[in-house]
């Protein structure tokens, strides 16, 4: 795929997000200004990340689509699936899907309820903390998969914690928008 039907369908899927906010507030009113400086950037930095990655991806607690339908266009090579609980926010996704033509799959599940997915990737941004969304992880990465998690200035505290329960190898790579943020990379995961 070409960079400018890359760049059209990140067009596309930012004028879609802008539509339906107001209705369903999948980003915060107050941050839709940076919606292509930061959230969207960020992830295209996990995209950038995640670009030799082999495999399919699973992206949790998807929302309005960051980083899971940035993924999806970036890379429509992968087999990729969204969960989301929010039967409104699911919707949201599956009409993106579809006005994007873009191939990922939309489950409106709980995470916690869903049989275990065997992922070689995982993403998930604004979640949950860390030692939660390490069992949530855990249920649906494949042994040998890794994990990409978006997390903000908290993220050594949670590590911290998350370590009390669960081993796990990490490279923590700086965010591109602020300095303090980070998207971890995990792999190795184990209960402690
Ligand atoms: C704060 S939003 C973040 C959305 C998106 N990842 C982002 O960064 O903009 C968290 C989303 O996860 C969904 N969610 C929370 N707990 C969930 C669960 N247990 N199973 C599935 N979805 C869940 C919520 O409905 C919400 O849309």
């Amino acid at each position: 795929m070409s960079v400018s039907r890359e760049t059209e369908r990140l067009r596309a899927y930012a004028s879609l997000l802008r539509k339906w906010n107001p209705a369903i507030n999948l980003v915060a009113p107050s941050t839709l200004d940076r919606l292509e400086t930061r959230h969207i950037a960020d992830s295209l930095h996990l995209a950038e990340l995640a670009e030799s990655t082999p495999g399919g991806w699973l992206d949790l607690g998807s929302g309005g689509g960051l980083p899971g339908i940035v993924m999806a266009i970036m890379r429509p090579d992968f087999p990729l699936t969204l969960i989301e609980s929010d039967q409104r926010k699911a919707a949201f996704l599956r009409s993106v899907v579809r006005e994007l033509s873009l191939g990922a799959k939309v489950l409106c599940q709980r995470i916690e309820v869903l049989d275990g997915l065997d992922a070689a990737n995982i993403s998930a941004r604004a979640l949950a903390p860390l030692p939660q969304l390490m069992a949530y992880v855990n249920r649906h990465l494949h042994p040998a998969g890794t994990a990409w998690l978006m997390k903000g200035r908290n993220w050594r505290a949670e590590v911290a914690q998350a370590r009390n329960n669960w081993t796990f190898d990490l490279k923590p790579h700086p965010s591109a928008t602020d300095p303090d943020a980070a998207i971890l990379e995990i792999t190795g995961i184990r209960h402690a």
